[in-house]
């Protein structure tokens, strides 16, 4: 599912259709984007603290639907995150689960 609206969205910057919401923030530029990133991360906060689930789930969903557009319009595929976090995934070392950052 993440994969294809990704595909959608990359496909949006590379096809512009007119009433694209996508289109509306690759237009604006990258403030703009940032600016979404933003808003839609304190939303998923107060969603949380309010501890409403529908809520959480609506604002974690225009969260990431923001976010994939940021990664599109850096031009960083979907391929390289998941890369990450698969690189991330054998570092979980300490008893506590919390993973140890090797920052050189
Ligand atoms: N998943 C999403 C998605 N999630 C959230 N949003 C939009 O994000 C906006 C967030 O709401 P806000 O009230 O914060 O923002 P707003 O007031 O509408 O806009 P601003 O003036 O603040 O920029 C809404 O307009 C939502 O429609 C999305 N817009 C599009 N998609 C998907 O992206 C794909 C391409 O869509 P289009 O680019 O619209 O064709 C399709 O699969 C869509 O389902």
């Amino acid at each position: 599912m993440i994969e294809s609206l990704y595909e959608k969205i990359r496909q949006r910057k590379i096809t512009p259709q007119s009433g694209s919401y996508t289109n509306y923030l690759f237009d604006e530029g990258l403030d703009k984007i940032l600016k979404k990133v933003g808003e839609e991360a304190t939303e998923v906060v107060i969603a949380a603290k309010n501890d409403d689930e529908e809520e959480l789930i609506s604002e974690m969903a225009d969260l990431t639907y923001h976010c994939l557009v940021l990664l599109a319009e850096k031009d960083i595929s979907l391929e390289k995150l998941q890369a990450e976090l698969e690189k991330r995934e054998g570092k979980i070392s300490r008893t506590d689960g919390r993973r140890d950052i090797n920052l050189l």
